[in-house]
């Protein structure tokens, strides 16, 4: 435990010192329980985190005009639409990706860490009974699409193969997830191929900058979102866990997706195909006003601009066929190389965590 001077100091350095604020009116357990958070902080990131958060502030305020003027669609030669793809097409992305699960060479990756807020549940999200008349939940959906597409690949290729179920929870939703799928004998699947790990949590970042307090003697905590991933990944050391299974490629999607298909072999099969380090599935806006984002070009980048960033009048531009321009909706399912997130992992390292080690 640090002392309260050096906390004093840490957070001094991150121009944090609000957070000592009620410390004459507090008890001295709750005086403990504060230096242990704080402890928790490592300064640097800290004020780089902070930082980000008045910088995404701002730009969300002022600069949505210019990010507007620098967007571009998709080149057509990186889009492959099931909707407007022929038979053969079709036939050969599916071959493709049901060959790569027959070789153990895919798995998925639910993005799992966030709480059932919006939903207005106090467990993890994956644990709503959706009201189908079966009554499964989406946890059950996702593991018997699982069973379904390992199925698929068996009969074609006459093999016994895995699709591994990698489930990125938080602080919030391991303990719950974990007991549930027990509870529930993992719905039939081999509980050695589901690795369940945590995400990290960090401070809650005020428009200002400031640490938001849940209480006199509390931060506010909260998961890091779905960016959250690639460090998580290097944290419960998953791509080495993927590299001794021989999983190449990761289809990663979100929980609450009631629709999703795991491991779809068609987007993994035209993935394979176009040799690309990573792919997003994505649907047609219905309507210019959809709230989805977008996935599209910025400076020639590939990103997803979300639904508030982008101004209306740039939503309803159309191409010559009367289509519109910023169609592809971010439904967040993503493609990913174990190779890319290699790459993208030591990348975040070297940026964002030397000074841990
Ligand atoms: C930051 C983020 O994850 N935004 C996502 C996410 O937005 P929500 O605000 O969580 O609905 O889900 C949308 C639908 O899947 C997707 O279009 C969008 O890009």
């Amino acid at each position: 435990m640090i002392s309260f001077e050096e906390a004093k100091a840490r957070l001094e350095s991150a121009g944090q010192s609000h957070v000592l604020q009620f410390w004459a009116e507090i008890s001295a357990d709750d005086r403990s329980a504060l230096l242990e958070e704080i402890c928790q902080l490592e300064p640097k990131e800290l004020l780089e985190h902070c930082r980000a958060a008045v910088a995404a502030a701002s730009r969300h305020s002022s600069a949505d005009v210019r990010l507007d003027a620098r967007m571009e669609p998709v080149a057509p030669e990186f889009i492959g639409s099931v909707r407007k793809s022929d038979k053969e097409t079709l036939q050969m992305w599916n071959d493709e990706g049901l060959l790569q699960i027959s070789q153990n060479r895919v798995a998925v990756l639910l993005l799992a860490g966030g709480q059932g807020t919006r939903l207005g549940v106090s467990y993890p999200k994956g644990m709503y009974n959706v009201g189908l008349p079966s009554g499964k939940t989406l946890y059950q959906i996702q593991a018997e699409l699982i069973q379904k597409v390992q199925e698929l690949a068996n009969e074609k290729h006459g093999c016994l193969c895995t699709v591994p179920w990698y489930i990125m929870t938080s602080e919030f939703t391991l303990g719950p997830t974990e007991k549930f799928f027990k509870d529930n004998a993992y719905f039939g699947l081999c509980p050695s191929n589901m690795v369940m790990f945590e995400q990290r949590m960090i401070p809650a970042v005020g428009f200002d900058g400031k640490i938001i307090l849940e209480k006199k003697n509390k931060i506010a905590m909260a998961p890091d979102g779905n960016g959250g991933l690639y460090r998580a990944l290097v944290d419960n050391k998953i791509l080495e866990d993927m590299e001794r299974r021989g999983v190449e490629y990761l289809h990663v999607y979100c929980v609450d997706n009631i629709l999703v298909k795991l491991a779809d072999p068609f987007f993994i099969g035209f993935c394979v195909n176009k040799r690309a380090d990573c792919g997003a599935k994505v649907v047609n806006k219905a309507y210019p006003a959809e709230p989805v984002g977008v996935v599209c070009r910025v400076d020639g980048l590939y990103q997803v601009i979300e639904y508030s960033e982008i101004q209306p009048e740039t939503a309803e531009l159309r191409d010559p066929r009367g289509e519109l321009l910023f169609s592809a909706g971010n439904i967040c399912n993503h493609f990913f190389t174990r190779g890319f997130l290699q790459e993208v992992t030591t990348y975040v390292s070297n940026i964002l965590f030397t000074h841990y080690t």
